[in-house]
């Protein structure tokens, strides 16, 4: 017998396989992943997108097929974005509430395929839709304005709802614009469309891939500071959480993921809410540059990620990497 032992062998509960499986405290299933999906005009077209390696742009048609794939791994829901070509681009962005658009387009044709199998989120904001990139109407002095960009983005949501969304989610910060959006959502006859508010969305350096993916990259000059957050804000972000709340969100998105599991963590503390994080376009392409340089094991790499977003409260993940990690969950 040994003079001194430990009371307590927290090694003994992880000493083999069956016993660490048995304590384990969160778990990562295919149904906690949102898939984002680029979409792009024509027949049969793939285009892949260069800063996101493993990311393609799809043809509606390829966008149908993705849709399936998703149902067939148990993912519940897809993001669409579209690309918007430069022609269809002007400063006010009226694209954004054309019932013809590509994005109507794509939520209608994975509805007539796909039933109610899948859930269509649909992002609010103007920025695939603007020359200048931005996710709102400029003032002469370059400013995003916040009230007139509200009623733009109003018509948008409601051009999505009628397409078939299941879920809008406003990207665009603006001030108010989850109040009038439900509100509208109400009057138009659209009760259980959700909203899913990118409430804490920062100002962040990780959205560069996403950008090149719709086009809006090149076209952005300046920042998005003066609507996006200070990543420096913790407080604030509860406010804006607290704010979509009570204006009638049905669940919060913490944006980008990694960097913010304390938001997400004191958002699901104060408030019990559903929160989602966005794993953004940044985050997937440093995971993929990592293992190429010999970081890591690329798929050890990603579920780590992951399983860290359920830890921390999330109830589920928008990721690039949602069909990957559905096969490795799936075995
Ligand atoms: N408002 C548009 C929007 N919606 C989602 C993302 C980023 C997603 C990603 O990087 O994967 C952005 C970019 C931005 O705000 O500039
Ligand atoms: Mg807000």
């Amino acid at each position: 017998m040994p003079a001194a032992y430990p009371n307590t062998r927290l090694r003994r509960t992880r000493a083999t396989a069956w016993s660490r499986a048995m304590h384990r405290e969160t778990v990562l299933t295919p149904a906690d992943l949102i898939w984002p999906l680029f979409i792009i005009e024509g027949q049969g077209q793939e285009e892949p997108v260069g800063s996101l390696p493993g990311v393609s742009r799809w043809s509606v048609d390829g966008i149908v097929a993705r849709a399936k794939e998703a149902i067939d791994l148990g993912i519940p829901c897809i993001a669409l974005f579209p690309n918007t070509p430069p022609e269809k681009r002007s400063d006010d962005g009226k694209e954004a509430y054309d019932p013809d658009n590509l994005m109507c387009r794509a939520i209608k044709a994975v509805r007539d395929a796909c039933g109610n199998d899948i859930g269509i989120l649909t992002d609010v904001a103007l920025d695939p839709y603007t020359s200048h990139g931005q996710d709102g109407l400029l003032d002469d002095a370059g400013y995003v304005v916040n009230d007139d960009t509200v009623a733009v983005l109003v018509d948008q949501a409601i051009n999505q709802a009628q397409a078939g969304a299941d879920i809008i989610a406003p990207s665009d910060m603006m001030d108010g614009r989850v109040k009038s959006i439900r509100m509208a959502l109400e009057m138009g006859e659209h009760p259980n469309v959700q909203i899913m508010a990118y409430a804490a969305k920062y100002a962040s350096a990780f959205y560069g891939p996403f950008r090149d993916a719709v086009g809006s990259g090149g076209l952005l000059k300046g920042d998005k500071k003066s609507y996006q957050m200070d990543p420096a804000n913790g407080d604030e972000a509860l406010r804006e959480i607290a704010l979509d709340i009570d204006e009638g969100a049905d669940s919060v998105m913490v944006k980008p993921g990694l960097a913010y599991l304390d938001i997400i963590w004191r958002a699901k503390e104060a408030f019990g809410v559903p929160v989602f994080a966005y794993q953004v376009s940044g985050e997937y392409a440093l995971i993929e540059a990592g293992a190429a340089a010999g970081v890591g094991d690329r798929n050890a790499l990603l579920m780590e990620k992951l399983i860290a977003f359920k830890r921390a409260g999330c109830s589920g993940v928008l990721t690039y990497h949602a069909p990957d990690a559905a096969r490795l969950l799936n075995g």
